[in-house]
């Protein structure tokens, strides 16, 4: 029984309804709030944040620089602790890292000691998995990045766009609750960036895993998303939640489209209000 369900009971009737829907959901996060302390004071970095993110959603959470979108991503990802409040997944408390959350940074992150192959598969050999096993996940992972003939690279023979993908694979091969992506692309060049975001963009309608997404580049979150959470300035807290109602098949020749372009330009209008507020 999960923990919503688990709740029911001492819940005020006027809330149920919410409760139904967040009991689908695969992280949950309630009135979360970041104090950095320091010399010159306290730095409130976010208040009040609530998010809910369904079972295979793809979220992309942007905001002005500095509104705590990094700060939220490693609290998921248990790398950083809340002031106060609440990160739930599936039924969990969220108090520390875990492999039931893969994460994948800008910078890169792969073991330069390591070939590609044991790079994607550390995770299956720590948890003893059986080799056979093992290399299934690996050729799989190696076919949906397209760095079959890689295998036995080191991450030094790789471009930025190649490692990233092979930062992809090994998070997924892990098979988490949930993808948490920092500004996974933000280092590539213009080319290299289009053709991670087709790729992730395909990776999650075959995969559909349940991701959570930072960036500050709103195209590349509309054109990845199901779901945009906005947050304001600092103190960072949800200014809005942007549905993406886009086709589900999608290829880089949809932000050329009218709808794409609309809805690009409402997100960044929510952002551009809250830097000039
Ligand atoms: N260790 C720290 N000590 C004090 N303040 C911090 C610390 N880490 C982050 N902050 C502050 O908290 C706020 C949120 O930082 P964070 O990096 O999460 O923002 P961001 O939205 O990811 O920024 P950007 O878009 O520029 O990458 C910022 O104002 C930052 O200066």
């Amino acid at each position: 029984m999960g923990f919503f369900k688990k709740k029911k009971n001492i819940l005020p009737p006027a809330e149920d309804h919410i409760e139904a829907n967040l009991a689908n959901s695969t992280v949950y996060v309630r009135d979360l709030q970041k104090i950095y302390p320091s010399a010159k004071g306290d730095v409130q970095a976010m208040k009040d944040v609530n998010i809910n993110v369904m079972e295979n959603e793809f979220v992309s959470i942007v905001g002005p620089s500095g509104c705590g979108k990094s700060t939220l991503l490693r609290m998921i990802g248990g790398l950083d602790t809340a002031t106060s409040g609440k990160i739930v997944i599936q039924d969990r408390d969220i108090i520390g890292p875990g492999a039931d959350r893969g994460m994948v940074f800008q910078s890169y992150t792969l073991f330069p000691w390591m070939t590609v192959g044991d790079n994607i598969k550390f995770g299956l050999k720590l948890r003893k998995m059986p080799a056979d096993q093992q290399e299934e996940i690996l050729n799989k992972y190696l076919k949906i990045i397209k760095l079959e003939k890689f295998r036995d690279s080191y991450p030094r023979e790789l471009s930025g766009g190649m490692k990233q993908r092979v930062a992809i694979a090994r998070a997924l091969a892990n098979s988490p609750e949930v993808l948490l992506m920092d500004e996974p692309f933000s280092a590539l060049d213009p080319q290299t960036k289009a053709d991670m975001q087709l790729l992730m963009r395909q990776i999650w309608q075959e995969e559909k895993p349940t991701v959570i997404f930072v960036t500050h580049d709103i195209e590349e979150a509309v054109f990845l998303s199901s779901k945009i959470y906005v947050l304001t300035q600092r103190p960072g807290t949800v200014k809005a939640e942007v549905p993406v109602l886009l086709p589900y098949d999608r290829d880089l020749s949809l932000k050329d489209t009218d709808e794409f372009i609309e809805l690009r330009r409402k997100v960044n209008q929510l952002i551009e209000h809250e830097s000039l507020s």
